[in-house]
Parts: structure tokens; C-alpha cells; sequence
């Protein structure tokens, strides 16, 4: 099988159909962005030492499809996001957030929910939780065939009020009504922590809060609480005295993280979580995100470069970089907009994936 050389004047789509006709690529200096051609000629990069303390493995959550669309100004048609998930799933994510069951007159980019959740293909294995803020959202994704929803909650009184139109004591009360009925169907229930550090409206949020606000969530039945740096303005250190007083509350393995990189502090701030023992990360292909609710956050950091780190760091996650690197082509080319991967980016400079 010949090998093509690419000299990085092509864009990603001609990289990705050269490695479709050849098999292989290999960039004018170095390297073969093939997977099978990955592994050995990069394996210093997958022999770190798992005596490192880290986690073995990492359940990387994808929240793309919604977390990253929401905030797309445009509507984005129903068959492209179809289409994104279908893809995601073949990439070995083990859990893709798909759409949400909120208010089309708050975030109509979601209006299609019901559709979405018809036209997905399932892959066994994979989870597909849908966003719920309230029992009609929770009664609607279940007819639509939803078998695992998440709660939305924040530590701060201002998010709370501007992203669900309520108090975080009424939306505590929301939520003990889903986890209720959710209970009685065997249906699992995700539970988020926004401004877990810091808010777009209060600023500073006191790792007290987000504590106790995990702790309600964790006490009503959420199996996990994924903690949101929803305008990304943490840094390793707000991270760690975050996570040392939520930790002391809930159990580490009922713990994810989620980050935005509006400060460019998400690696970092995940790397530390991972250190700490946190064993699941949100992230969003091609870095596409934000919040609708928090005016200038950029998107969660990208799937493909929290894969890229933790390759590096010899933590299996199951996913396959090349394939989540494809997706994200296929959904930029569809939204026209270029990729927020580093990863990716390198990767169409240089034709590389190390
Ligand atoms: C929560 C509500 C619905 C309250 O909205 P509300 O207006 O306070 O609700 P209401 O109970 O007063 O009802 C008003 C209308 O909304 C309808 N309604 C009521 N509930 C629903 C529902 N579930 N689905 C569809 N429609 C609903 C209801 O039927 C009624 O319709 P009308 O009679 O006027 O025609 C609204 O504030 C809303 O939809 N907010 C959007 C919240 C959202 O999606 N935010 C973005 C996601 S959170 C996020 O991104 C952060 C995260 C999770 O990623 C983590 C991080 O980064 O930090």
C-alpha cells in the first residue's frame, strides 16, 4: 500500500480521503495519521507509567451534540445533528449527550429534540442522556425513548435564576420530582453543577456551595455529579480547593468534570481533577459549546484534545482520536466553521497526529 505525502496545502477533507483511498498518510516530515500506524510509532507516548497514580481508565462523556449546539446561532438542520451522533458513536464514546427537553422559546436550537431522539442509531454499550429541567422535560424525553436523563443545577442564586427561571431551592425541588418518577422507571439520573468555579453574574462561587448543591443532587438519587466550569475561568488551583471540599461530600467515583476553555485553562484544570482521582470528563467534539446563559464563555474544551492528553498520560479512554477527529471535520465543514482542537489544527498543519 503506497503512502501519500501531504505538504499541508490541502485542507483536512483531502487528508481524510487520501487515508480513505491509500490507507495511510504521511506528512512531508514526519509521521502517519493511520491508526494502525499510531500506536507503535508513538508508543513512548502511551508508556508513561500507570503506577502514576492516575486513573486507568477516563469515561470521556461527549456533550456535542448538545452542549456544543446549543449555543450555534443558526439552526442547525436535524439530519446534521442525527448524522454527528451516528458518527459519534462509532468513535468508542461510551456516553453522548444528545439533545435537551427544555423550552424551544429559551433555546430553540433543541426544538428537534423529539426528532433527534427518533432518528439516532443506538449502539449497544453507549449511553445517550438528554438534558431535563423540570418533570414536563422529564415525562417528554421518556416518550421520545430516552433511558437516562441529566438535571441541571447551579451553585450560584443568578445562573439559576437567568439559565431555568428559578432558585436553586425550587430547582432542587424540580429535580427531587425527576429523580422521583425517574426512580419508579429504572431510568438513571446525571445531575450537573453549574459555576461550580465561578459565575458569569456573582463572580467568585465558594466551594462550600457547590458542596452542598453536589451533595442535594448526589442525595436525591443522581448517580453522578458532573461539575461545570461553565464560563471556564478556573484554574488548577480554584479546581482543586473546589474539588477537595466537594470530595468531601461525595464519593470521588460519583465525580465528573466539566470544562470550558474560555481562559484556556480546561487540560490543565481536568489534568488536575485526574490527579485527584476524578475518572469521567465532559468534552465536546471540535471544542464547540457554551452556554446560552453565560454570556462569552467559549465552548467545553475538546474531545480530541482531552483524548490526545490522556493518550499521552497511557489512560485508556476506549475512543478512537482518529475517528472523533473525522467527526469533528464533518461537523465543522457542516456549521463552516474551523475547529476549536488544538489537536485537530496541529494535525492540519502538519498532517500528523503524534
Ligand atoms: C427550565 C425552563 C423550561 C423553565 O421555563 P419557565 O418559563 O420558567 O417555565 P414555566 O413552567 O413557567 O412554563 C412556561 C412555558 O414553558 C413551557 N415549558 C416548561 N418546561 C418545559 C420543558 N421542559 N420543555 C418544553 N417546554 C417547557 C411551558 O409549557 C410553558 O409553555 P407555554 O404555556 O408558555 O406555551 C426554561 O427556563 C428553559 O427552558 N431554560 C433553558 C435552560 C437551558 O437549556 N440552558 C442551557 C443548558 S444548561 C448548560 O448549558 C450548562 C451545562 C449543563 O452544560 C453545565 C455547565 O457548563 O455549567
Amino acid at each position: 500500500m503506497g503512502l501519500q505525502y501531504w505538504n499541508g496545502d490541502t485542507g483536512l477533507d483531502s487528508v481524510f480521503s487520501a487515508i480513505q483511498k491509500t490507507g495511510h498518510l504521511q506528512s512531508s516530515w514526519q509521521g502517519c495519521l493511520h491508526p494502525s500506524c499510531l500506536l507503535p510509532q508513538y508508543s513512548f507516548l502511551f508508556q508513561e507509567s500507570q503506577a502514576s497514580g492516575l486513573p486507568e481508565y477516563i469515561k470521556i462523556v461527549e456533550v456535542g451534540p448538545r452542549d456544543g449546539l446549543q449555543n450555534e446561532k443558526v439552526i442547525v438542520p436535524t439530519d446534521i445533528k442525527i448524522e454527528l451522533i451516528n458518527r459519534l458513536s462509532k468513535t468508542g464514546l461510551p456516553a453522548i449527550e444528545v439533545t435537551s427537553f427544555v423550552s424551544s422559546k429559551w433555546v430553540p436550537q433543541m426544538a428537534d429534540h423529539k426528532e433527534v431522539m427518533r432518528g439516532i442509531e443506538r449502539h449497544p454499550g453507549v449511553q445517550y442522556p438528554v438534558l431535563t429541567p423540570n418533570l414536563q422535560g422529564f415525562h417528554s424525553a421518556i416518550a421520545a425513548g430516552a433511558t437516562e436523563v441529566s438535571v441541571f443545577g447551579a451553585a450560584s442564586e443568578s445562573f439559576s435564576k437567568m439559565n431555568i427561571n428559578c432558585s436553586i431551592e425550587e430547582s432542587i425541588e424540580k429535580f427531587e420530582e425527576i429523580a422521583k418518577s425517574a426512580r419508579n422507571m429504572d431510568i438513571p439520573v446525571r445531575g450537573y453543577v453549574s459555576c461550580a468555579l465561578g459565575c458569569p453574574y456573582e463572580g467568585n462561587i465558594i466551594p462550600a456551595k457547590v458542596a452542598e448543591v453536589s451533595k442535594r443532587l448526589y442525595s436525591m438519587g443522581c448517580y453522578e455529579i458532573s461539575l461545570g466550569d461553565t464560563v471556564g475561568v478556573g484554574t488548577p488551583g480554584s479546581m482543586k480547593r473546589m474539588l477537595e471540599a466537594v470530595m468531601k461530600e461525595i464519593p470521588l467515583s460519583a465525580l465528573a468534570v466539566h470544562c470550558h476553555d474560555t481562559y484556556g485553562q480546561a487540560l490543565a484544570n481536568i489534568l488536575t481533577a485526574i490527579q485527584m482521582g476524578v475518572a469521567v470528563v465532559d468534552s465536546s467534539v471540535a471544542g464547540l459549546g457554551g452556554c446560552p446563559y453565560a454570556k462569552g464563555a467559549t465552548g467545553n474544551v475538546a474531545t480530541e484534545d482531552v483524548i490526545y492528553m490522556l493518550n499521552g498520560l497511557g489512560i485508556n479512554t476506549g475512543v478512537n482520536l482518529y475517528t472523533v477527529m473525522e467527526t469533528g471535520n464533518f461537523i465543522c465543514t457542516a456549521l463552516n466553521k474551523k475547529t476549536n482542537s488544538k489537536v485537530a489544527q496541529a494535525s492540519f498543519n502538519t498532517g500528523t497526529i503524534h
